[in-house]
């Protein structure tokens, strides 16, 4: 099988391994050359770029340029300017029997990684994690989704026209089979971002050579919405949250927990909020994505029969268009309540106490994200000290994604590791420790050395245990 490059993969691994030991990626001009290749590729291209996914998603610009191209563009800005600081060799205190040697941290590149993205956010979720690779010195395959065929088409022309092509691979046809066939090979770091059900694929075969891996996956993120909550400021929120790319994100909240007292209130709050985002007509906004395939659409359209429709239910396979949907009474054991959603849909399970809506998380898989509506601080504290999410966010939604002081990532079932700022360059980068010893003989301690004594005991675990 070969890649869109052509080449087959097994020299394609090869080739790339032996860029690497040539440490062509290790040299600081290099990296900065191919961070500042990556920004050009985005500022030249944005209109081509925004066209792509809208031809993909149906997405409106604003949310196009949000998320795919000033977040990219924020993210390689942000490696450049601290890229020196964040390589910078670190010398750490030594204890006095490595006196009057040093003790230091180099920062080192892992080798030859392999980074595979969705087709959700199918830029950003692709160059985030190069900009990583370059600037902790790698070389990288990248594997685009194919899903997104026009962004991963046009991302795959516009990289191997700016990227250096000794250093870089990239393929945006492969499949579950070429995918398969990557895994094969030994990797010093895999990125795979994309479900839990192909994440596990990853990781196992991640396993035969040891292969770190960071999983960015996915699951049901709940969103608790307490009775002391402002209603239409919540209601705004949680719309604008579930209609994002029209639900189709991993943070994005994919089932509500209310409290009993305010659901219908919060339900009628819901449909003005939908008409003055959307319209009266939802399918007509230019404000509301369209679904990534048909067969998405038919899976998200066979959910509405899994509980009882209060707002839309309407599809329209064609056009990949599913209209914003919310379902109460969901059958708990239905796909609707056991399955990533990853779409418009909207279930809600009204709770009497709080300690229910726990309970409820606890006995599902540790969501990438939580959410909590609740002006009430006793309730605040009791969801974060009752509950585990990747990451947690209080009274808004989807927005910690673009603070890169902050890490993404999952925990449990959502994912291992965590990038974004800083954490992405170390993500793709080796602490390595260094001791530089003496040669002065006058140190060179006898004690040290067999025949071992009681007395070298007792001077040696002095010596060492003192953490001088
Ligand atoms: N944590 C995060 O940052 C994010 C997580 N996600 C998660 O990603 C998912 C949606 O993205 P999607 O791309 O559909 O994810 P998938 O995991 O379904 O697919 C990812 C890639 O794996 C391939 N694949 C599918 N089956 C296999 C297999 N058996 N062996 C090897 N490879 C396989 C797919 O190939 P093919 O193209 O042939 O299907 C695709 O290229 C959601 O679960 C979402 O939560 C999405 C965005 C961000
Ligand atoms: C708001 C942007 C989020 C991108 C990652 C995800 O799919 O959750």
């Amino acid at each position: 099988m070969s890649s869109s490059t052509g080449v087959a993969l097994s020299s394609v691994s090869k080739n790339l391994r032996k860029v690497f030991l040539s440490q062509k990626t290790r040299k600081m001009d290099w990296r900065f050359s191919q961070l500042k290749a990556l920004k050009k590729l985005i500022s030249e291209n944005k209109e081509d770029i925004t066209a792509a996914v809208k031809k993909d998603l149906g997405k409106h610009e604003f949310e196009i340029h949000q998320t795919e191209i000033v977040m990219v563009q924020a993210e390689c800005e942000e490696t450049i300017s601290h890229l020196e600081s964040w390589n910078k060799t670190e010398k750490v205190y030594s204890p006095i029997h490595f006196k009057p040697g040093s003790s230091y941290i180099l920062k080192e590149p892992l080798g030859v990684v392999l980074i595979m993205s969705p087709w959700n956010y199918p830029v950003n979720l692709a160059l985030v994690p190069l900009i990583g690779a370059i600037a902790g010195g790698n070389c990288a395959l990248v594997k685009l989704s194919r899903h997104s065929y026009n962004v991963s088409k046009l991302l795959y022309e516009l990289l191997t026209k700016y990227m250096d092509p000794e250093c870089f691979v990239f393929d945006y046809e492969g499949g579950a089979q070429y995918i398969t066939e990557l895994l094969e090979y030994k990797w010093d770091h895999i990125f795979f971002t994309g479900s839990v059900k192909v994440g596990k694929i990853v990781y196992a075969a991640a396993a035969k050579y040891l292969t770190p891996v960071t999983l960015e996956l996915g699951g049901k993120n709940p969103c608790i919405v307490d009775k002391d909550t402002d209603i239409k400021f919540t209601a705004r929120r949680l719309i604008w949250g579930k209609c994002w790319n029209a639900g189709q994100t991993c943070i994005g909240l994919d089932y509500l927990l209310v409290h009993k007292s305010i659901l219908q209130p919060l339900i009628e709050e819901f449909k003005s909020v939908l008409k003055e985002f959307f319209g009266e007509d939802i399918k007509k906004s230019p404000s509301f994505a369209r679904i990534i395939s048909k067969a998405a659409a038919e899976r998200l359209a066979s959910l509405f029969t899994n509980g009882k429709v209060v707002i839309g239910g309407e599809a329209d396979i064609e056009e990949r268009y599913i209209s914003p949907t919310v379902i109460v009474d969901p059958d708990l054991d239905s796909p609707l309540m056991t399955e990533e959603i990853f779409g418009p849909v909207l279930p809600i399970v009204a709770y009497e106490n709080i300690d229910e809506a726990i309970e409820f998380i606890q006995n599902r898989p540790h969501p990438l994200t939580l959410y909590c509506f609740s002006r009430d601080q006793s309730i605040q504290d009791k969801v974060l000290d009752g509950t585990q999410s990747g990451s947690v966010m209080l009274n808004d939604c989807l927005l910690h994604f673009t603070n890169p002081q902050l890490p993404f990532g999952g925990i449990g079932d959502s994912g291992i590791g965590a990038y974004h700022g800083k954490l992405t360059f170390d993500t793709f980068t080796h602490r390595r420790a260094l001791v530089q010893s003496t040669t002065k003989k006058f140190l060179d301690l006898p004690l040290r050395y067999p025949p071992y004594t009681p007395m070298s005991d007792n001077i040696a675990s002095k010596i060492i245990g003192s953490g001088w």
